[in-house]
């Protein structure tokens, strides 16, 4: 149920009356009104810098935090605008000339600058942005307000909130902040001297070679690879050299965290792609006819689509009708040329035990029906254990290929069963462990002596520990918290997301007992919904759990360090993504302390509770660059008596392989 569904509210027997979601929580002293965002701007206005305030201003109004966004900006726009006299200034200050003594200039100049701006912001209060005044002036307040929200890259966001754009107003000056977004031709990242050296493998270099020659082999290409066999790397490093060769060039993915690793936006974004709701379903764009995006598409040059394989047949197929019509070509997708990628074998939106057609319509509908047209191309080698293997002699050539062998099986469901068990695995290699501070430590060392903060960002940015549940995720992150020593002997310090400590006897409906109202916000701590606890230390590394704001890097999944918080916002910084390494504010909100697929040097898995979703275990299994130095925990625990007298003993896990995948993987050939 969204928020904004219409409910009955009724707690205990009391009904509440008609409104929605919000509303009910509103009553229920659940959440608070906006004023929560306003005080936090306020907070934020005394530590930070105005600019830190706008952007805190976006995150909170694009993460729909925020009822009524037109009395919030009304409410925040002092902390929003505070350096506006300064910059005003900086642009009306008028010519000195040579006559003038340097003191005396200075305040002339100050105050024709402060009347200049009085005069503007008078006009704006008595004539709307038609009046010819206006249209003279090329910089006036209210304009410089909307500029400052525009380089935040959120024009599109807010419009979705309901805020209006002054006709009138001149887009130009503002196409530079959403280059960000569609960018033009420049290489980022990574410059020509550092692809150069680059050894790729021979696949790699086919697929290199090919889609960089000055004319590609096919339109459509797939990239087809198991985890860890350098797609992400290869698109990258392709995606850079285009760059360089001026030509145009946009990825997208389905997910905004698949989309930060290949520095482009999600598909949705893209192109505007939208549900409509009804019984039929059908994907349509919002992609308005020759706006900037439009013109964007026109002559685009390539299209890297990772992790098309989650991506529903409907959104493809609006893709393909929306760049045919954009690009004047009745050919598949405009004739642009696309590189799709994405794994059959990791985590598809599919469930265990659930095989229906709608449920594993997917599979069916993402399964590119121009199968004929495409052109594949299939890497061969796992680079994430063999490189490894090859370069630092971790484990044997042996070992490595063993492992790789594994996991392929793993991804198809071929890896030795138990007996007649389906789903289940042998997990072989690894030690089994118990889940304790043993564990925890051969992943991350102990800081007891060290200051939280002087701990270097790639030290977290290296070593994760997966978890299948958020319960696993959070008996971990308490043995981290414990683990991690406090900086200015503060302990970690625990935030309820809901206004647990706010409730009163007064904000508590009539006829509820204050001791059920609390019990209720208690009870709010369910697997479907994120923690409504959250305990932080600073220094610890964190997890964001929603997409608050692509634009700025504050994706689901995005990995950060906290540098501190109070009671309404938390400060970071980014260590994964595009933004890494950038500070950013964010409102206390779906935190945890779980991690994402990528490469690590140092990774533990927990798996005390099994794996119950397509994929899982692959992913997981998959991140590991040398099973055997893994330890493991496991539910139950094996004994003693089991270690010592069964050495040959095998333990299992379950591993669950959505059928309907088998057909569309293919083993990679060597
Ligand atoms: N040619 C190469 N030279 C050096 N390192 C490489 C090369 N190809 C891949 N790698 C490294 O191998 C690791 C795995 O690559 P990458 O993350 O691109 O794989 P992937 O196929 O996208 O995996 P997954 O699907 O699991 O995300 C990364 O650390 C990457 O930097």
């Amino acid at each position: 149920m969204g928020l904004w569904a219409m409910v009955e509210v009724s707690i205990e027997g009391v009904v509440l009356g008609k409104g929605n979601f919000r509303d009910a929580c509103l009553q229920l002293g659940l959440i608070e009104s906006d004023q929560e965002w306003v005080n936090a701007l306020q907070t934020l206005s005394i530590e930070g810098s105005p600019s830190d305030c706008r952007k805190f201003f976006v995150t909170v109004l694009a993460s729909g935090l925020v009822s009524d966004p037109d009395t919030f900006i009304v409410d925040t726009q002092d902390f929003l605008t505070a350096d506006l006299e300064v910059l005003y200034n900086v642009a009306y200050r008028p010519a000195v000339t040579d006559d003038d003594t340097q003191d005396n200039s200075q305040n002339d100049r100050d105050d024709d600058s402060q009347d200049v701006m009085q005069q503007d912001l008078q006009d704006i209060d008595t004539h709307d942005n038609t009046d010819n005044r206006h249209a003279a002036r090329t910089f006036d307040p209210y304009l410089k307000f909307r500029y400052l929200l525009y380089k935040l890259f959120l024009l599109s966001d807010l419009k979705d909130l309901g805020l209006t754009v002054q006709n009138n107003v001149d887009l130009s000056e503002f196409d530079q902040a959403t280059d960000r977004v569609f960018p033009q031709s420049t290489i980022s990242g990574r410059e020509q001297s550092k692809i150069d050296p680059i050894t790729f493998t021979a696949k790699q270099q086919e697929f290199f070679n090919d889609i960089t020659s000055p004319s590609p082999s096919s339109q459509l290409y797939f990239l087809d690879a198991p985890a860890g066999y350098g797609k992400t790397f290869l698109e990258n490093v392709c995606m850079d050299q285009l760059k360089i060769r001026h030509h145009k060039v946009l990825a997208v993915a389905s997910s905004a965290i698949a989309a930060t690793l290949l520095n482009g936006i999600t598909a949705h974004k893209a192109f505007g792609i939208q549900v409509r709701k009804s019984s039929e379903y059908h994907t349509l764009t919002n992609l308005k006819l020759n706006s900037k995006e439009w013109n964007f598409f026109k002559d685009l040059d390539f299209l890297f689509w990772d992790e098309i394989t989650t991506q529903n047949f409907e959104d493809i197929r609006v893709v393909d009708r929306t760049l045919r019509k954009i690009r004047g070509v009745d050919v598949v997708f405009g004739g642009l040329v696309c590189v799709f990628s994405g794994n059959f074998r990791q985590c598809l939106p599919v469930v265990k035990h659930v095989e229906t057609r709608d449920e594993a319509g997917v599979i069916e509908a993402s399964l590119l029906r121009h199968l004929n047209e495409i052109k594949f191309h299939r890497l061969n080698e796992n680079v994430r254990i063999m490189g490894i293997a090859q370069n630092s002699g971790a484990q044997t050539y042996a070992d490595a290929l063993e492992q790789a062998d594994y996991l392929l099986k793993v991804g198809s469901a071929e890896a030795p069963f138990d007996g007649n068990l389906l789903e289940v695995v042998s997990i072989p290699f690894v030690n089994v462990t118990e889940k304790n501070d043993d564990f925890i430590s051969t992943i991350y060392d102990d800081f007891s002596d060290i200051n939280p903060l002087q701990v270097p960002l790639d030290y977290y940015k290296d070593r994760c520990i997966l978890a299948p549940t958020n319960a696993n995720v959070d008996t971990i992150s308490d043995m981290m918290l414990r683990r991690l020593p406090s900086v200015d002997d503060e302990d970690a310090q625990e935030f309820s997301s809901i206004a647990r400590n706010r409730i009163d006897q007064e904000s508590i409906p009539r006829g509820i007992p204050m001791s059920t109202a609390q019990a209720r916000v208690d009870d709010f701590n369910d697997s479907h919904m994120p923690p409504t606890v959250l305990k932080f230390k600073v220094g610890m590394p964190l997890m964001l759990l929603s997409n608050i704001l692509p634009s700025e890097g504050l994706v689901n999944g995005c990995r950060m360090v906290l540098l501190s918080y109070n009671e309404r916002y938390l400060t970071c910084k980014l260590i994964t993504g595009s933004h890494e390494k950038e500070v950013v504010n964010t409102p206390l909100y779906r935190f945890s302390y779980d991690y994402e697929s990528q490469t690590f040097s140092k990774t533990g898995i927990d798996l005390t509770s099994q794996c119950f979703s397509h994929g899982q275990f692959y992913v997981a299994v998959s991140r590991f660059t040398n099973m055997k130095k893994q330890n493991i925990p496991l539910d139950p625990p094996p004994s003693d008596e089991l270690l010592r007298d069964n050495v040959n003993f095998v333990h299992t896990v379950t591993n669950v392989v959505f059928t309907g995948v088998k057909p569309f993987i293919v083993a990679p050939v060597l």
